[in-house]
């Protein structure tokens, strides 16, 4: 059997399912590359003293990796675990897809991702949300489409969710204030740094911090290390207006 196991960010959001499927495999592949997480998985050990723990490079869970991986849940029990939810704003797809063409089980036990933190945690409603975008850095390609979809979520008078690039095995982890100049340099109208926006830096964490303000002032506030994330508001409701004040020290008033 292939068990998926969310984590949540911190061992406080380990739920009593991922408890027992931790306890129950021989194998588990820690994925190390797609987020961060608070305290490193320092306390697996603990909850399950004899499995074999594979803390698990890009490489070691895509192309070759994945059919290493469905061979061994084959004969045995198998987990990957991840910071997150294993299939929310991440994918690990493939290798589901593998395994159930294999005939391999596959459980997959839900963690709260930094999509629920968002959710739940800021004060702008669930549903005011339109698509989620990730800001790359600006290498290879400029990511204008990020841009377009921020506008384009405005338009619909909808909130956007920003991930920052994480290239952890280049050592590269984007903070608020280098995205903040990313999209300034991208955007052509020159209209999003009055935006009302968000910046959250290591929600969930015991370090947590989430400031609001127009766009541009959030670089004057300091945060801990990533993992950061930016959520750009549209037009505010009068309850996400006061939730931001009391949550996130906003100080305009509307
Ligand atoms: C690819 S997503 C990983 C999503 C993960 N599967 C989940 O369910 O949360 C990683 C991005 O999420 C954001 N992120 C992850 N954890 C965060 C946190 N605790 N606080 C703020 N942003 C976070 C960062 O922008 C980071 O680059």
């Amino acid at each position: 059997m292939l068990i998926f196991i969310g984590a949540g960010y911190s061992r406080r959001h380990l739920t009593q399912e991922a408890l027992e499927s931790l306890k129950s495999v021989e194998k588990i592949y820690v994925d190390t590359y797609t987020s961060i997480y608070e305290d490193g998985f320092n306390w697996l050990r603990e909850v399950n003293p004899s499995a074999e723990i594979v803390f698990a490079k890009r490489r070691d869970l895509e192309g070759e990796g994945i059919n290493r991986i469905v061979e061994e849940a084959k004969d045995g029990n198998i987990a990957i675990l991840c910071a997150g939810d294993p299939f929310t704003a991440t994918t690990h797809d493939a290798i589901r897809v593998e395994a159930l063409k294999s005939n391999v089980s596959v459980k997959v036990v839900t963690g709260i991702s930094v999509v629920n933190l968002v959710h739940s945690r800021i004060g702008l409603q669930a549903y005011r949300f339109g698509k989620i975008v990730t800001l790359v850095y600006p290498d290879s390609f400029k990511p204008y489409s990020v841009i377009e979809t921020i506008y384009d979520n405005l338009g619909r008078n909808l909130h956007t969710l920003i991930l920052l690039d994480l290239r952890l095995e280049e050592g590269l982890a984007m903070s608020i204030p280098e995205a903040i100049d990313i999209l300034m340099e991208l955007d052509e109208k020159q209209q999003l740094m009055n935006q009302i926006s968000i910046g959250v830096a290591r929600l969930g964490w015991s370090s947590e911090v989430i400031r609001a303000g127009r766009l541009i002032e959030l670089k004057r506030y300091s945060y801990p290390p990533p993992p950061h994330s930016l959520i750009i508001a549209a037009r505010l409701h009068p309850i996400e207006l006061e939730s931001l004040r009391y949550i996130a020290g906003l100080t305009i008033t509307g």
